[in-house]
């Protein structure tokens, strides 16, 4: 994996100032008042303190007190705007990380397909722009504290300079290397995180693994534990052997550095004892000169880090403009077409789809009608391209060729959040959220997120609301074991069977019932015989006189569809009724007489 071009940092730049300006803009003017007057108080420090040096020199005793009291005075109030500026540094950085998190995902959340989330490059950027999210905050900061140093050591080299150019110059050349080489070991560093993301993300997922409740049953029975944790480590050990490689070469050039610095100060140093022993310099000029010397390279090194460190972090928050500003991962119809709701039927047009360029074909040609208000069961042997014709007709995937009509506009040419709000579904791989019965069911359709009657007819019709109301705080009650319930008064979570899971996912498709095109994708996997013919039955009746769609294995429960369609190698292998199929003696009758024959061998011992 190549590292990201930097194009566009400038962009990523402004972006970050805008955010940052919109996220906290009186905090960050507090801010910048505060980092200003941190930049002249080592100045006037240097001057109050050669003035008094001065003074006891000259036995000036009367303004001695004066210039005590300004130095008292000056490093109490640069103390505490110290901390008035930590205090505000860390309320912009979390406003604006917020601002960014939110940035971020609606961005993710506008993505309508899923194939970027299949993609191993945009999920280890997606990965570091969700690192950078303070990032913005920090960058300002850095900025602030470059331009602090800036003006320090600006103020240095002015009173440096009055006292000896030709050093001056000798100081501020010396900076200049550092500048370049910092500059390029943060390019460096860049590309380094950019090379072990990958490492860091199964690290993260090994770790998840080893610590989540769901793979923990088989990670004890198999005894897995040794071995995931030392693919973990291995990974680990990359990345970590990425960063040493890293810090050591930094510690080197910087441990050169500091070394042409000592040099430097030193050599400072001898000049201005030299010259006061010649009566060139007074007593004052040789503090003043020694502060400047050190206050020049403190100040320029302080710089150059900052600078550096603002790079680094614009460099990782470009990241985050890159998934902001991506363009739509689906093609954006020119003219989007509006979507009528359903009268005639949808019709796939010799569809052929793989999932990428390297990936095998999986459709090859499929021609098929669904009509309106027909049920179509499509069943074919493991991995014949079921769900994956299943998500074409959701779109979260183009045809690969060919096309996908609705009423005989193209499914192309409607924006994806119209089609799918016409379409009602259960997923073979339903997600189980870690949230409340209530919220678990009202995901289905938020509109009904406060309206307890629908949620309860939809619970109800699923089989599932004895369930849920039997629970100690009914559909309050939250469903998990990782979280705690959000009151205190309210009990620990419950956990649902595999079959009450999948009860619950049939009450969000209940919460849809109204829609054009219903899909049921396994929808009865896991449910015990009479729950399934409960759910059969109710799922029979709502699609009375629907569009819908149904993948299942088990062949009794598809047997009354209008039409049953074989998948196999890609294509529509066989298509008729229940009756007609078994009559045609081909792929579904082998199918269906061998599931039957099961029951059959059982019943007739
Ligand atoms: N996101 C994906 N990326 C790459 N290949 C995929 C992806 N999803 C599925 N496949 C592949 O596509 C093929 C068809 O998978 P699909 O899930 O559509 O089959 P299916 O008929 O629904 O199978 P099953 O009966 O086992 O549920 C499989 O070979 C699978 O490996």
């Amino acid at each position: 994996m190549t590292e990201p071009a930097p194009d566009g940092l400038g962009r990523s730049a402004v972006r970050a100032a805008v955010l940052v300006w919109r996220s906290a803009p009186v905090h960050v003017l507090g801010y910048l008042g505060i980092t200003l007057v941190a930049s002249v108080t080592p100045i006037a420090v240097a001057w109050l303190t050669k003035g008094v040096l001065d003074g006891i020199a000259g036995r000036r005793t009367g303004t001695l007190l004066a210039l005590a009291v300004a130095i008292a005075v000056v490093t109490t109030a640069a103390a505490a705007a110290a901390h008035a500026g930590d205090y505000l540094r860390a309320e912009v950085d979390r406003r604006t990380a917020l601002r960014a998190k939110d940035e971020l995902f609606a961005a993710v959340s506008r993505f309508t397909g899923l194939a970027r989330f299949e993609s191993p490059a945009f999920l280890d950027r997606l990965r570091l722009a969700q690192q950078s999210a303070s990032n913005p905050g920090r960058l300002v900061d850095a900025t602030l504290s470059a331009a602090r140093g800036a003006v320090t050591a600006a103020g240095f080299v002015g009173s440096l300079a009055l006292i000896n150019l030709t050093f001056t110059v000798l100081v501020v050349l010396s900076a200049l290397p550092a500048l370049l080489i910092e500059l390029r070991m943060s390019r460096q560093r860049n590309a380094m995180l950019w090379r072990i993301g990958p490492a860091e993300r199964r690290e993260m997922f090994y770790a998840e693994l080893m610590a989540t409740a769901n793979a923990a049953k088989e990670i004890r029975l198999f005894d897995l534990g040794a071995f995931l944790r030392l693919r973990m480590l291995a990974e680990l050990r990359t990345a970590n052997a990425a960063r040493r490689r890293l810090d050591g070469r930094e510690f080197r050039v910087h441990a050169s550095l500091s070394g042409v610095s000592a040099v430097v100060a030193g050599a400072g140093l001898i000049w201005g004892i030299l010259a006061a022993g010649q009566g060139l310099l007074g007593v004052g000029d040789v503090a003043m000169f020694v502060a400047a010397v050190a206050g020049v390279q403190a100040a320029l090194n302080g710089t150059v880090s900052a600078g550096v460190m603002a790079y680094e972090h614009l460099l990782t928050f470009h990241h985050h403009v890159t998934v902001v500003t991506a363009g739509p991962d689906l093609p954006v119809p020119a003219r989007p077409r509006s979507l009528p709701p359903l009268r005639r039927g949808i019709e796939l047009r010799d569809v052929w789809f793989r999932y990428s360029a390297g990936h095998p074909w999986i459709l090859r040609g499929v021609d098929l009608l669904i009509p309106y208000g027909e049920t179509v069961a499509l069943i074919g042997h493991n991995g014949a391209g079921k769900s994956t014709l299943v998500k074409l007709l959701c779109r979260f995937y183009d045809p690969t060729r060919g096309t996908i009509l609705w009423d005989g506009v193209d499914l192309r040419d409607v924006p994806a959040e119209t089609l799918r709000a016409r379409i009602g579904a259960v997923f073979q791989d339903f997600v189980s959220y870690e949230l409340t019965a209530a919220d678990n069911i009202a995901v289905g359709d938020l509109s009904a997120a406060d309206d307890q009657a629908r949620i309860e007819g939809a619970a109800r019709e699923a089989g599932v609301h004895d369930v849920v109301a039997a629970f100690p705080h009914g559909y309050r009650t939250l469903l998990s074991r990782s979280f705690s319930p959000d009151s205190s008064e309210e009990e620990d979570g419950v956990l649902l069977s595999g079959g009450q899971w999948q009860r619950l996912a049939l009450a969000r498709a209940f919460l849809r019932h109204d829609r054009d095109l219903m899909i049921f994708d396994e929808p009865s996997a896991g449910l015990d015989p009479e729950a399934e013919y409960e759910a059969h039955r109710r799922l029979a009746r709502l699609r009375s006189g629907r569009t819908s769609v149904v993948v299942s294995h088990r062949l009794g429960t598809v047997r009354d569809a209008d039409r049953i369609v074989v998948l196999s190698d890609g294509v529509v292998a066989e298509e008729g009724t229940h009756a007609g199929l078994l009559a045609d003696d081909g792929t579904y009758a082998r199918l269906f007489n061998r599931q039957a024959g099961g029951y059959r061998d059982e019943v007739s011992r």
